[in-house]
């Protein structure tokens, strides 16, 4: 009974990951197998409880978060050119896309986990500040008798310009965060936004607290991709949505034939000659094939407890977006 309660646990724990387990807590150890002595079992059984991906490397689940820690704050400085470079420019269509799919309503509290250097944080505070002007002018135009001190007020309250909503970019990486608060000081962001120092597996905020979650490019970095899914789903109200943006599978041959060269022969190239850093872009490839396909990431995300779930392919699955809620 005991060995098929352990079998439970990890057959939940590993379903629909084959390719990405990605350093799955075990409470327990995992039923025995018929072929293996004991010991080596258990010894093998601890080892496979510790270890995950680095890429294409075998790393332990300890290791992994300094490595990953590591990559980005040696790629911090140049991210932003180099995602426009790369991706010629599309990185910036599919994080349009997740705000337009997101379609913050006023008063919108939004958390943007491993939101690094701010991205989809600036379109969402462009996205709700034109919603409200647009909201704004239309009762100013339909108020006869307001003084022009009225009017004027109204345009001059910063933090009012934005309806209530707010975004909290939290980020586990400190040279990405400080690439992103130079850029909203430069770009002349200020109201309505803050940055947070957090691990997505273990978000410093209460439960029960934002109306939309969004993690874009971040999970897949993550250790234990189902921790932060459970913590995605406990941050959020009732009602609540989750949003991710990921590298996902190719659905096109053509395209998929393509996109290997582009990305193996090609990638790290860019990132030798742009950013001086080979191994940090072979990391972004190779971590891109570790992950779940769509349908294996959408039941892990129902697995953490979010319901109506569903995904949208981008440029032929080369991303996907994943949006469940919170009922
Ligand atoms: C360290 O970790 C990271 C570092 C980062 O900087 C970023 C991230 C996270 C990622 C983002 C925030 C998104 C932005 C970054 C990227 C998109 C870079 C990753 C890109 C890929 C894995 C490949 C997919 C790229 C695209 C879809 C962009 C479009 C690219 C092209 C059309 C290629 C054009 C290239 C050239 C003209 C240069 C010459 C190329 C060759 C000689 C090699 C042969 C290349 C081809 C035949 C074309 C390649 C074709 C495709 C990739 C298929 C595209 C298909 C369609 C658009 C339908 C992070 O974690
Ligand atoms: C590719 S960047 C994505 C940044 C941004 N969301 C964007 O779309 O441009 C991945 C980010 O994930 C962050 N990250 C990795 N592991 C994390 C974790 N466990 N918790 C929070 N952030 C994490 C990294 O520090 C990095 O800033």
């Amino acid at each position: 009974m005991a060995a098929l309660g352990s079998w439970a646990l990890w057959s939940s724990c590993s379903r629909g990951r084959s390719r990405a387990v990605l350093g799955c807590r075990l409470p327990g150890l995992r039923s025995s197998s018929p072929r293996s002595p004991l010991g080596a079992r258990l010894l093998s059984q601890e080892k496979e409880a510790t270890e995950t991906h680095f890429g294409f490397e075998t790393v332990s689940e300890e290791e992994k978060g300094g490595k990953v820690y590591q990559v980005f704050e040696s790629v911090a400085k140049k991210y932003d050119v180099m995602n426009d470079m790369m991706s010629l420019g599309i990185h910036r269509v599919w994080k349009d896309l997740l705000l337009w799919k997101m379609r913050p309503f006023p008063g919108t509290q939004l958390l943007d986990v491993a939101g690094g250097t701010g991205d989809i944080a600036f379109r969402f505070l462009n996205y709700v500040q034109a919603q409200h002007q647009r909201k704004q002018k239309k009762q100013l135009r339909a108020q006869q008798n307001l003084s022009w001190e009225e009017i004027a007020r109204k345009y001059q309250n910063e933090e009012d310009s934005l309806g209530g909503s707010r975004v909290m970019v939290c980020d586990i990486n400190k040279e990405m965060l400080k690439i992103g608060k130079q850029k909203a000081h430069a770009q002349g962001y200020k109201a309505g936004l803050a940055w947070i120092l957090g691990d997505a597996e273990e978000l410093p905020f209460d439960d029960d607290k934002f109306d939309v979650y969004t993690i874009a490019f971040g999970i897949r970095n993550v250790t234990h991709i189902d921790q932060a899914l459970r913590e995605a789903h406990r941050v959020l109200k009732p009602g609540g949505r989750f949003l991710c943006l990921e590298f996902s599978q190719v659905n096109n041959p053509l395209v998929s034939r393509l996109y290997d060269v582009y990305s193996f022969q090609v990638i790290p190239v860019l990132g030798e000659v742009i950013a001086g850093d080979w191994k940090s872009y072979q990391y972004l490839v190779e971590s891109i094939r570790q992950f779940p396909s769509q349908e294996e990431f959408k039941e892990m995300i129902e697995d953490a407890g979010f319901q109506k779930v569903t995904y949208e392919n981008l440029t032929s699955g080369i991303v996907a977006i994943h949006s469940g809620f919170k009922l």
